[in-house]
């Protein structure tokens, strides 16, 4: 049904406001809007009926959403069954919020706080406890392990470092694993760090294996069709083109390779051959984007209760449909989600459909820049970007973002314009990758993310440069569609207003990641009943994740925020905000006691 609710607010002061609805025709001519402002409590009621309210399974005319200081409507059976769905054990009359969070909001205030997420990949650099609660004392909001590197029990040990982490301090550390899959790459060197192939020297790429050391010169292939399908004359780029080489000859399982471009090998490196200038994929193309080593990592992803995962080499919707039909039969009230990394020429081809069917995307820049033309990345990025905002996705930029600080104490100057350009780009998340993982400078990294992203944020905000893009409805229901327009009104209001943030009570997330996919001016307080709900709005844009336990009474359930939040210096009398919640569907302005 495409009828949806339409109004907005045309004030722009913080005085007594002025309400325009737009678009009354919407509505048929024999139903009625009305708005009414409290001036008490500035609450805005919103009552509505409609000759097409047989649509709702209602007699004509009768409200679609009404609120009255919160309270009552027609949607009170949805409300009850929603107050009993508190966190089991948890404490009714306590706010869960991590002490940074806390700090900044007692600091900065709410406009000043940071709006992108950040992710930083976990690797030998930062597996410490110490180390990981320095990175989300730093802003950490997600974390990342790659199941490309290291064991599972190192994996296992990082995990279960990170939940004593958020247990213990209060964060809301979400953890995203990566995919292996079966793209083409070198072993693991043997153990070594890195190994250094210079101009002219001959290496033999192998499928065969060895106990280490390896011989000298010498590099393993994990794809077992490589000698096969690989010819003498062929490039073969490593890490997109670090290092180069041309294949010479081949002797049975072993390629022997001249390097034309020397550099630095290392473990594990991606691999990708050209021929006459072009890539080489139609062999590794029947290789499956979830492999029966994938499948078992998932398996454990599953067991270890991550939040994310993030699939590699994504080549069409199917897998991310399997993949999510999978969890879901596994791991019944499980609710991870899978998010689609585009980095190959074929998640481009059908990039609507995966991002369609995946609950979030990355812009995986490395792999990407290695299957297309560098040139060409940017705009990619950019397209993706657009895409998950509009289908309401949470989309990150990976790769390379502060590159050369893995040696390096400070970035590039061209470092600092891309991660300014993906801020501006208002994506939802940049992610640290070898920098956080095996670099010198993991937490210097991570300021400079911080940093940026503050400036940026800030600068848009006060050149009031909201950017032009369309949201398309993407609404599946009527009651959908409310909960959308509601959202986009409250986002509106909240800019016009200048209001100092956005509340939003949500059970599973959904009404906070559409207030979010509208990039308000105002940070937005997305309070939720579950721990797993929160670690998953920390990927998101704007959303300031709160565990609380609430019931079906928006007055008391604002009450009680407040005092909490008061209570604990994080909002004080007089702020502005609004309010919205996904069982009582109405919007409230008010001033906080
Ligand atoms: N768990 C780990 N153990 C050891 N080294 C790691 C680990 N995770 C990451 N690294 C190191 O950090 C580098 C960057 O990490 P990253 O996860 O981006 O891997 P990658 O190999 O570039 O693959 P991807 O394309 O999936 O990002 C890796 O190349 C590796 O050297
Ligand atoms: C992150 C990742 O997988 C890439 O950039 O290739
Ligand atoms: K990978
Ligand atoms: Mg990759």
């Amino acid at each position: 049904m495409s009828q949806a609710l339409n109004f907005f607010v045309s004030s722009s002061s913080r005085s007594p406001a002025t309400f325009t609805i737009s678009r009354p025709s919407v509505f048929p001519s024999t139903g009625s809007l009305r708005l009414l402002v409290k001036k008490s409590l500035r609450t805005l009621v919103v009552e509505a009926s409609s000759a097409a309210a047989s649509d709702l399974d209602e007699p004509q005319s009768s409200p679609v959403l009404v609120s009255e200081n919160g309270s009552g409507g027609v949607l009170s059976s949805a409300t009850q069954e929603y107050g009993r769905n508190a966190a089991p054990g948890t404490d009714s009359s306590s706010i869960e919020v991590d002490t940074v969070t806390e700090a900044e909001l007692k600091e900065n205030g709410f406009r000043s706080t940071r709006r992108t997420k950040l992710i930083c990949t976990i690797g030998p650099a930062t597996c410490g406890f110490e180390q990981l609660e320095a990175l989300a004392e730093g802003g950490m909001n997600v974390a990342r392990i790659n199941m490309c590197h290291g064991t599972r029990e190192w994996h296992r040990m990082v995990i279960e470092r990170l939940r004593r982490l958020n247990e213990e301090k209060g964060f809301a550390v979400a953890i995203m694993m990566d995919t292996e899959g079966s793209e083409i790459h070198m072993g693991d060197l043997g153990g070594a760090s890195s190994a250094k192939a210079e101009d002219g020297e001959i290496w033999n790429f192998t499928v065969r294996s060895f106990d280490p050391p390896l011989p000298e010169r010498t590099v393993t292939v994990n794809y077992d069709g490589f000698a096969e399908d690989v010819k003498v004359g062929d490039e073969l780029l490593v890490d997109g083109g670090m290092v180069r080489f041309e294949v010479i000859e081949k002797i049975g399982p072993d390629v022997k390779c001249l390097c034309t471009d020397p550099g630095l090998l290392l473990p594990r490196a991606n691999l990708t051959f050209w021929r006459d200038g072009k890539l080489v994929r139609e062999r590794n193309a029947m290789l499956p984007t979830i492999s029966s080593k994938d499948w078992l990592d998932i398996d454990f992803g599953i067991a270890e209760g991550v939040d994310f995962i993030a699939v590699s080499f994504v080549k069409s919707a199917e897998v991310i449909k399997h993949l999510k039909s999978y969890i879901q039969a596994r791991a019944r009230d499980s609710d991870i989600s899978v998010i689609a990394k585009i980095e190959s020429i074929d998640s481009l081809k059908n990039l609507e459909e995966i991002i369609q069917a995946s609950d979030g995307a990355m812009v995986a820049r490395g792999d990407l820049g290695a299957q297309i033309p560098l040139e060409q990345v940017p705009s990619e990025q950019q397209k993706i970007v657009q895409i998950c905002r509009q289908l309401n996705r949470p989309v990150i930029v990976a790769s390379q973002l502060l590159e050369s600080m893995i040696e390096y104490p400070i970035p590039t100057r061209a470092e600092v314009a891309d991660v300014s350009e993906a801020v501006r780009q208002r994506g939802d998340a940049l992610m640290l990758s070898g920098e956080s993982a095996m670099g010198q400078f993991p937490e210097k990294a991570l300021t400079v993310l911080r940093s940026v992203s503050l400036r940026i944020e800030r600068m848009w905000r006060e050149q009031k440069r909201h950017e032009v893009i369309e949201l398309p409805s993407i609404a599946s229901s009527f009651s959908d569609s409310i909960s959308e327009e509601i959202c986009n009104s409250a986002a509106k209001m909240a800019n016009n207003l200048e209001v100092d943030a956005l509340f939003v009570y949500t059970k599973n997330g959904h009404m906070a990641s559409l207030l979010s996919r509208c990039r308000p001016d105002c940070p937005i307080f997305a309070f939720t009943t579950t721990t797993s709900v929160r670690r998953r709005l920390n990927l998101q844009w704007g959303l300031m994740p709160f565990r609380l336990s609430f019931s079906d009474d928006m007055e008391s359930n604002l009450n009680k925020t407040f005092s909490l939040l008061k209570a604990r210096g994080m909002i004080k009398s007089g702020d502005l905000i609004i309010a919205v919640s996904d069982m009582l569907q109405s919007i409230q302005v008010m001033n906080v006691p």
